[in-house]
């Protein structure tokens, strides 16, 4: 091909997943076997127990809708495959800046060393350093963590070249020397060299967090530490901190080769208690305007702290969609997935993660755009700024007019203080129209729907070399509070002016609107779940058939919608490249947060819209002690915190495990013509049991730490006794 073709070829392409005739045959067979299981609901309504067989339909119809909605994702999902050599080739000299933002907000919670890893990996992407700037938003205002980001400058000096040198992955100091060895690298003697390096400011950071405060010898170390000086200072009251630890003017640092770095920028945005501080959202609004005042580079990578770079091309992929001369500029963001560098083998809490990275956010691409997941996200500056989409303006991204501010250090850092404060969004767009939203848990969903129902369509980029690594929850306590924020949000953006179906009306596509709600409406299942783990069981003891009978043909329908709906899920998981066990704790994840996380979020929502209650955000633990590590990694689940929902998570299996023995009583002494009758139930409450034996394991077997407390476990055997005794009319 000629040399001016190549110049046309698309710097990206689109791949329709394969084997959907088969799926659709499938869906449509399933939906009707659902729809006989409705009507036979309808028709075969008993005497007795009239209201429990209602509940069991106005369960099972909610589940029919759930998964009608959940089809859009399935009907059609794409991959998509980027051609770097083709950016390189054509944009290498002209390729624009880009600007990280890193949020952070308690050292405790998500550990400075940890968060320096992060900074680290993306100053060393493979991206030209005068182009990049990475800002860290630190919202606890810790002196530690700018100390450890002081030390990190410091570090990148030689850290930089290093992984430009060997073209090493991942980036991120801790997690290569934990891959790699030096034997192996054939550079022995500089990795030897630098790990030391590595190591040595590891410690001394980690003396400064383990003491809790920054000592003299530190503080005379550099001027940012006055910043502290001002008395009361807490994480909730004090000024705006800006500081420019490489860049500038003057402060432009050059590594041990003689290179430039990145530019490296401290933020603590002032913080009063009689203001709102609107969570990340408004750390993220800060971040942009400061961001304005010294490199205002066009394109804007999110991360979170923990979501570490593990692929240094990230960039130039997402670069491939926002540069296509085609499609590029109708693109708003580029999401890649979240993926997590602390999973165990069969992911005990998380392996959902796996699923929606693989299945649903594919899908949701090819319904108008993926969604905007907070970390892992490359944004246009002006689509943040509130742009709308008019298919004449074209945004050129280019480097070639585009520079930094080379003011001196210290004037950008006095003129980003003044749009740090806490008074500069007052009377402004700021939350509402312009950056991200404010109030609501899930900022990021929320913003990523106005960005689409403002004309713009998104991508998901999924590379096979995950782009980067974040820490997930290794305690269930964490997993389920964190749960509870997302259903929470979620539902909250369909019950507010942002319901896709009423906000995104004539703006976003029908398939688009529905692909959302998928997501939103995960807390308005506990109910129907809560009905599905109580109900049947509860007959099952009582004598009350709410199934066919296993010789009736009604059975068939029931049987085939229950184990083609695992069998199913069980392929998407091995689909996802997951195994068995990773299915077994997922779907027994899926239970435990749809009854416990779930149904906090539901209730949470009530309380808000009768005016009880506003909703919070609480930080997702990063660290975790030794004790409960131990057991994360062994899979063995923990329940060691008296918390309200590990007595839900408690009462439901045990409740069910009665249920079963008093129900194989009630067939053993009854014999076959109840056995016939109550088969569905049997087997339904059995399933239950089976699938959460560990909970059942920690409440009776287990003698470690990580077994429920005491109280927990009273008051589940209390709760499950007393739902047993529940009379049935
Ligand atoms: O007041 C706050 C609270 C949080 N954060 C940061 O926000 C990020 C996400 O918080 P985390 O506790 O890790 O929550 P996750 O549930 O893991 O986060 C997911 O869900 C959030 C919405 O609920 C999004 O904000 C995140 O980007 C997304 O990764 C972290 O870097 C925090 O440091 C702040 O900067 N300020
Ligand atoms: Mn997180």
């Amino acid at each position: 091909m000629g040399n001016g073709n190549e110049d046309m070829l698309p710097l990206y392409e689109t791949v329709k997943t394969r084997g959907r005739f088969v799926y659709r045959i499938f869906a449509v067979t399933f939906f009707g076997a659902v729809l006989l299981i409705l009507y036979h609901r309808l028709t075969h309504v008993p005497q007795g127990a009239k209201w429990l067989w209602i509940g069991i339909f106005l369960s099972e119809t909610w589940f029919a809708f759930y998964w009608v909605v959940n089809q859009t994702l399935r009907w059609s999902p794409v991959h998509r495959h980027t051609f770097k050599e083709r950016l390189y080739k054509r944009y290498e000299k002209e390729l624009p800046g880009v600007d990280i933002f890193v949020c952070t907000a308690d050292p405790y919670k998500e550990p400075p060393m940890l968060v320096m890893g992060t900074v680290l990996s993306l100053m060393a992407y493979d991206y030209s350093p005068h182009k990049l700037s990475v800002y860290l938003s630190d919202d606890g205002a810790s002196d530690l963590t700018f100390y450890a980001l002081l030390e990190a400058s410091k570090f990148a000096k030689h850290w930089v070249p290093f992984c430009k040198k060997f073209d090493i992955e991942p980036r991120a100091p801790k997690r290569f020397f934990s891959i790699s060895n030096s034997s192996m690298d054939h550079h022995s003697e500089e990795w030897t060299t630098i790990k030391k390096m590595f190591e040595e400011m590891e410690e001394r950071v980690e003396t400064a967090v383990k003491l809790g405060r920054i000592t003299e010898d530190i503080r005379s170390q550099h001027k940012g530490f006055l910043e502290w000086d001002k008395k009361p200072f807490t994480s909730r009251d004090h000024p705006p901190i800006v500081q420019i630890l490489i860049g500038g003017g003057d402060l432009k640092e050059l590594d041990r080769d003689g290179v430039p770095l990145p530019t490296l920028v401290y933020l603590a945005r002032e913080k009063t208690p009689e203001r709102p501080h609107n969570f990340k959202a408004g750390a993220m609004n800060a971040l942009i305007r400061v961001s304005s005042v010294i490199s205002n580079a066009p394109i804007i990578l999110n991360v979170d702290c923990d979501m570490q770079s593990n692929n240094s091309k990230s960039v130039r992929d997402a670069l491939c969609f926002l540069m296509d001369e085609e499609t590029g500029h109708h693109i708003a963001f580029v999401q890649f997935p979240q993926s997590f560098s602390n999973l165990t083998r069969n992911e005990l809490y998380d392996g959902f993660m796996r699923v929606i990275s693989a299945v649903n956010m594919p899908g949701l691409d090819s319904q108008g755009g993926a969604p905007y997941i907070g970390s892992g996200c490359f944004h246009r500056r002006s689509i943040l700024g509130g742009r709308k989409f008019s298919e004449g303006s074209r945004e050129y991204l280019s480097g070639k007019n585009w520079g930094k501010n080379e003011e001196e250090a210290w004037t950008l850092e006095e003129r980003s203080k003044d749009v740090a404060t806490c008074t500069y969004e007052l009377g402004t767009e700021w939350g509402m129209e312009m950056g991200l939203k404010y109030g609501c848990p899930v900022e990021d969903i929320i913003t990523g729907l106005s960005i689409h129902c403002r004309g713009w369509r998104s991508v998901y980029c999924n590379p096979s070399r995950e782009a980067f690594m974040g820490v997930t929850s290794t305690t269930l306590a964490d997993a389920l509070v964190q749960q509870k924020r997302w259903s929470e949000g979620d539902l909250q953006v369909i019950l507010s002016q942002y319901c896709p179906f009423i906000y995104g009306f004539g703006k976003i596509k029908m398939g688009q609107m529905i692909g959302y709600s998928t997501f939103c409406l995960w807390a308005a299942n506990s109910l129907p779940t809560w009905c599905y783990a109580i109900v049947p069981s509860l007959c099952l003891f009582n004598g009350i058939p709410l199934y066919p009978k296993v010789t009736s043909p009604w059975c068939m329908p029931y049987a085939f919608v229950a184990f083609s709906a695992y069998g199913y899920s069980l392929y998407e998981m091995l689909w996802s490249k997951g195994t068995v066990k990773c299915w077994i704790n997922d779907e027994r994840m899926w239970m435990i947060k749809r009854v416990s996380s779930f149904l906090f979020g539901f209730m949470d929502n009530i309380f808000r819209l009768v005016g009880l209650g506003k909703s919070g955000f609480e930080i997702s633990n990063k660290a975790s002690d030794e004790d409960a590590m131990r057991r994360y990694e062994q899979e063995i689940m923990e329940f060691g915190v008296a918390s309200p929902m590990f007595v839900i998570v408690a009462t439901l299996p045990l409740f069910n495990l009665i249920a079963f023995a008093l129900g194989l009583k009630r067939v053993i002494t009854q014999g076959s013509s109840a056995l016939d009758s109550l088969m569905a139930q049997l087997i339904l409450s059995g399933f239950i049991v089976s699938i959460c034996f560990p909970i059942l394991e920690a409440l009776f077997i287990r003698r470690d730490k990580g077994r429920f407390p005491a109280s927990v476990s009273c008051i589940s055997i209390v709760s499950a006794m007393l739902i047993t005794c529940i009379p049935i009319f």
